[in-house]
């Protein structure tokens, strides 16, 4: 725990009224202690709960040269991040307590953000076999989230299964929804770019088949599913008639499919390559009003780090996935303007409690964990792929100005990112 006191003046909860907060022995403290106090100026910096990123690729085991649980953590906490859950498409795959626990001893090693690993609902993603779900969320990692992320569970009786398993711990199952027979050698959004381009189509029907069925099935046990990077207006739809009927289910979209569409497509430049494809102006208008009315619940980055070698060759040849931890926050901030309540609740306070995560997700007040961040609103900046703490470089931002910048970080009362930069 951190023996500095600090008082942090003039700032912003949630663009309410400055105010100032003192921040010791890892809470919140009422302000009368201030005495000794290291002071950082907030003035005109907005506080927001620590955010919480619900699906993050860190690479590690594996893909040590793409991202590690470290630099990983680092690119987090410069976006304003203090809990990332980490998907479980590593190598070996996070299928068994042993991988969990390592890539959660890797996170509170790095101590940049609580790294909270995510485990494979199959074998190897194999999509055979119910990995060792019970024996994940009784390690030291208290797994409590599953997903084959990369891959979709797409055996119904599979699914079935995993969500009947997790009921027993209150677990949930974050599904990749991608029918995998509709997207064979798909790539990119189905529609009239990719039949301009010549280029396979992945059709909006491969999401949104998935989602009704998992949500039939998760009614049907009565357990809890969460939808990964939820990229259709049809998926909106049905999310929407899945919740009026009581279904216990949560969704996410990305930074990515709330700004870029397919259109992007045309330049062939893989840096826009993703899983699912980047749609239509129309779907991007659907998610967007789905976020803000709470139709899909979170904001989670998919921040999907590749090596320069699997991004820097053809479309064809590529893989997909983009980085997203640095600049989630000023892409939601461009999207949803300045919001801060909804902000806090679409990327800090939801995604907390979906993943359990107890420690996180409070607002900034006294009594309260002091794992916050500060924001600069009126501050925009160039996005610099070679400035990025992430091991790799594939934003699709590069040299877009964005609004809003993350001025600090704080995890329990330690900072991990002051004046803009990592302290670790
Ligand atoms: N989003 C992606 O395009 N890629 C992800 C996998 C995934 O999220 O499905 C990856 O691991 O690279
Ligand atoms: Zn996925
Ligand atoms: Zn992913």
């Amino acid at each position: 725990m951190s023996s500095t006191t600090y008082l942090i003046k003039g700032v912003s909860v949630l663009g309410a009224e400055p105010t100032d907060l003192l921040v010791r022995d890892g809470l919140i403290a009422p302000e009368s202690e201030a005495r000794g106090a290291q002071v950082i100026d907030a003035d005109g910096l907005v506080a927001l709960p620590g955010l919480v990123d619900l699906h993050t690729h860190l690479r590690e085991p594996g893909r040590e040269d793409a991202e590690t649980v470290e630099s990983g953590s680092r690119a987090a906490a410069l976006g304003g991040y203090t809990a990332v859950c980490a998907m479980a498409n590593t190598s070996p795959v996070a299928d068994t307590a042993g991988v969990v626990e390592q890539v959660w001893r890797l996170g509170r090693e790095a101590g940049l953000v609580d790294v909270q690993p995510i485990g494979a609902v199959t074998v190897g993603l194999a999509g055979q076999h119910l990995a060792e779900l019970g024996a994940m969320a009784t390690s030291a990692a208290k797994v409590r989230i599953f997903s084959d992320d990369g891959h979709c569970v797409s055996d119904p009786r599979l699914m079935r299964r995993a969500l009947e398993y997790v009921k027993a711990f209150d677990g949930v199952i974050a599904q990749h929804a991608e029918e995998p027979r509709l997207t064979e050698g798909a790539q990119m959004h189905e529609g009239e770019v990719s039949a301009r381009l010549g280029l396979t189509g992945w059709p909006a029907v491969a999401e949104e088949a998935i989602i009704a069925r998992d949500a039939l099935l998760a009614e049907h046990v009565g357990a809890r599913l969460h939808v990964c990077h939820v990229s259709t207006a049809g998926s909106v739809d049905v999310l929407r008639q899945a919740k009026a009927a009581g279904v216990r289910v949560t969704a996410e979209v990305t930074p990515h499919h709330l700004l870029l569409t397919d259109e992007r497509a045309t330049s062939y430049d893989p840096v826009f390559k993703v899983n699912p494809p980047l749609r239509t102006q129309n779907d991007v208008a659907a998610l967007r009003q789905a976020l803000a009315e709470g139709l899909i619940d979170i904001v989670a980055t998919d921040h999907a780090p590749h090596a320069v070698e699997d991004k820097e060759c053809e479309w064809g040849y590529a893989r997909p996935g983009m980085l997203g931890l640095e600049t989630a926050l000023s892409i939601v901030l461009d999207v949803l303007g300045p919001d801060w309540p909804l902000i806090a609740e679409r990327m800090s306070r939801t995604p907390a409690r979906i993943a359990g995560l107890t420690d996180h997700g409070h607002l900034p007040a006294a009594g309260a964990p002091a794992t916050f961040t500060l924001v600069d609103p009126a501050a925009r900046w160039q996005v610099d792929p070679t400035a990025s703490a992430s091991r790799s470089r594939n934003t699709p931002y590069a040299g877009m100005t964005l609004p809003g910048r993350v001025v600090a970080t704080f995890l329990r009362g330690e900072p991990t990112v002051l004046d803009g930069k990592a302290t670790k």
